[in-house]
């Protein structure tokens, strides 16, 4: 047996620690210290919607199994995603036994909350150890808990810890090398949990505080002021908007210098091999195909990560659900819950997770509705398409002073998106006829600076998925493209370039029959087929449509010039209008089937989405034709 193979055994018949506690008290954060993974942990409840699962040799060199859970502030499950948490618990997961271990971490400044389920799971009977995380901010605000005293009234293992510094699991590993070996136990039934009622609960986490603690009531005073401004009724959605209102600003101002950089240095390796090669097929794909359409892709990572940057440390300075809090009166205008913001902002990321953050809305109707709406948030593939058609048509000046007229209409873009979601919710939830609005409950966590290494880290995952997706997806679709482009050839006497007899050229112009009448010519019907896969493909897929068109000298030339001399400005406005609703994404309209549970509603939501989008062109198309443009 090889050592890989020693080590994959011992670790399948590891013992198995599942990370347990309330929303938001750094289980995520203290799994990664043991791991060394990179799971998404932020500043608000509900960040890890999933079972994860990871392993790690502890110091005194045994094999451990860990499992990441959602929050939960009960094991009564009230959301989709805290039954994940209590099934996994309970052991009642097909293929997953129980926990060998229960690892119960607890925000040190909150004990009052988090108890609550220590003294639940302890009922489970299995063996437990409990995890003081956040001391360092405890120890800050000047509350006092002694673990010593904590074990003895629990009856259990209690061990200090710091999950976001290193070392700060040290209590841990060293609690579990005393805990071996593990004897597995099997749980009680997950009712006994409800064998002590609530508020005989409520009055031993109150006995228990009072031996052990001292100072818990010590508020947090710099977040309390901080909410004071950003709360403020007024003052607060002022802020709200202002903010993002200046990120959009930065995607296109700061963006400016590193995406000359990178579109300069393609063009370059464009232009050597055109000049080195010999005309032919082969540079026809690396120019054309290649890069052509990779290049014209890859040129958007700075406006990315810039955006990202941005969402990043909204996301760990706890400033979101202060957001959700802001925006809960007016979602409620059309029946949402303020809990839908969570979800739909993921969603401007991509709509895949912000659909399965839906997880954490506890009514079904509520939970189906912002599902189908998620969609319309601007996720980050769009970017690349509005990006490449504001450049192209959108002059670089400034207006109102200091304004960047760019910045300014991606900023309606993304509101465009933003105020028909709202449209459709209230649609949706009006022939639904369901009124009852539910309050927003939710914690606000305290506020605190962002970390510098998980921000690096979050932007580092990020630029990896962009750049995977443009190195296999992208790439794949866009050497498919080319040959569907380039293929049969142009016959003897061809008036138009070859692309235009090519199989691809036959499909564009079919298509062009339906999407005519809101300006969209053939060279942008080829574009829309292959970005239903993935939308960034048909900034790809316009790069080699146009580079296979222009002839001689025009060649691997930058794209934007190429859209601005081809398209009416009502056609571009068009495009971008159809970007704003169109369904464009098949992974998502998978997710959504995989998420309800059942086809039809992502047949609806495409269908809704591609009538909308249809709408929205042909008005926008005719409008601005009447205008003149
Ligand atoms: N100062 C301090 N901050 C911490 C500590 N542990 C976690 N955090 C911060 O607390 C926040 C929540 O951490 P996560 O690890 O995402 O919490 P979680 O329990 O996984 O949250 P959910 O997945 O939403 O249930 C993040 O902003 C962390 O940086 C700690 O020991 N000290
Ligand atoms: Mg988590």
């Amino acid at each position: 047996m090889g050592v890989t193979e020693k080590v994959t055994q011992a670790i399948s018949h590891a013992p198995m620690i599942a990370l347990l506690g309330n929303p938001n008290c750094g289980k995520t954060a203290l799994f990664n210290r043991l791991t060394g993974s990179r799971q998404k942990v932020a500043n608000y409840a509900g960040v890890t919607i999933e079972r994860k699962e990871g392993h790690f040799m502890s110091p005194a060199g045994h094999p451990y199994r860990v499992l990441d859970l959602p929050g939960a502030y009960s094991l009564t499950a009230h959301t989709p995603d805290e039954a994940i948490t209590r099934d996994v618990v309970g052991g009642l997961r097909a293929n997953d036994g129980s926990p060998d271990v229960v690892v119960c971490v607890v925000n040190a400044t909150n004990l009052r909350l988090n108890l609550r389920l220590v003294l639940e799971i302890q009922r489970l009977g299995l063996p437990m150890i409990l995890c003081l995380n956040m001391v360092d901010v405890a120890k800050k605000r000047g509350i006092e808990v002694d673990a010593e005293k904590l074990a003895r009234e629990l009856g259990m293992t209690v061990v200090e810890t710091v999950a976001v510094q290193s070392g700060g699991e040290k209590a841990l590993l060293r609690a579990l090398d005393e805990m071996w070996p593990v004897v597995p136990v099997k749980p009680q039934p997950l009712a006994a949990i409800d064998a002590v009622s609530v508020e005989d609960t409520q009055r031993e986490v109150r006995r228990i505080l009072s031996v052990v603690a001292k100072n818990v009531h010590n508020t947090d005073d710099r977040s309390e002021k901080i909410d004071n401004v950003v709360l403020h009724p007024v003052a607060g959605p002022i802020i709200l908007a202002v903010l993002m209102f200046l990120i959009f600003q930065a995607v296109f101002t700061w963006a400016a210098v590193p995406m000359d950089m990178i579109s300069g240095g393609v063009e370059h390796i464009g232009a050597l091999l055109s000049e080195h090669m010999a005309d032919g097929v082969l540079r026809s794909l690396l120019v054309e195909g290649i890069i052509g359409g990779v290049g014209s892709v890859l040129v958007f990572l700075p406006q990315i990560l810039i955006l990202f940057f941005f969402i990043l440390i909204l996301e760990d300075c706890g400033y979101l659900p202060r957001a959700a809090f802001l925006l809960d009166r007016l979602m409620g205008g059309v029946g949402l819950s303020g809990r839908a913001f969570i979800p739909l902002l993921s969603s401007f990321a991509c709509a895949i997770p912000g659909v399965m953050a839906a997880r954490t809305i506890q009514n079904p109707r509520d939970r189906l509705v912002t599902i189908m709406i998620a969609p319309l948030m601007t996720c980050s593939a769009r970017l690349p398409v509005y990006a490449l058609v504001i450049a192209a048509f959108i002059p670089e000046r400034e207006v109102w002073g200091a304004v960047s007229l760019q910045g300014l209409i991606l900023f309606c873009l993304y509101f465009a998106g933003i105020v028909s979601a709202m449209g459709v919710a209230w649609f949706m939830k009006r022939s639904a006829g369901s009124k009852v609005k539910q309050a927003l409950m939710m914690e606000l966590p305290s506020y605190h600076w962002p970390n510098l290494h998980n921000l690096a880290i979050g932007l580092w995952e990020r630029a990896k998925i962009f750049l995977m997706r443009v190195g296999t997806v992208i790439l794949t679709l866009m050497v498919l493209l080319w040959a569907l482009s380039s293929f049969p050839g142009a016959p003897a006497g061809a008036t138009h370039p070859p692309i235009y007899y090519s199989i691809a050229g036959m499909l564009g112009r079919a298509l062009e029959v339906i999407f005519a009448p809101i300006g969209f010519g053939w060279e942008i019907c080829i574009a829309l087929v292959p970005g239903m896969a993935a939308r960034e493909v048909a900034v790809g897929a316009l790069g080699t449509v146009y580079a296979l068109s222009q002839k001689g000298d025009d060649l691997a030339t930058s794209l934007t010039p190429v859209l601005a001399s081809s398209w009416s400005l009502a056609t571009a406005l068009s495009l971008l209008a159809w970007y704003v609703f169109a369904p464009q994404c098949l992974s998502t309209l998978s997710v959504v089937r995989r998420e309800t549970g059942h086809a039809r509603y992502a047949f609806y939501m495409a269908g809704y989405m591609f009538a909308l989008a249809y709408a929205a062109s042909f008005i926008t198309y005719h409008t601005a034709r009447a205008l003149g443009a």
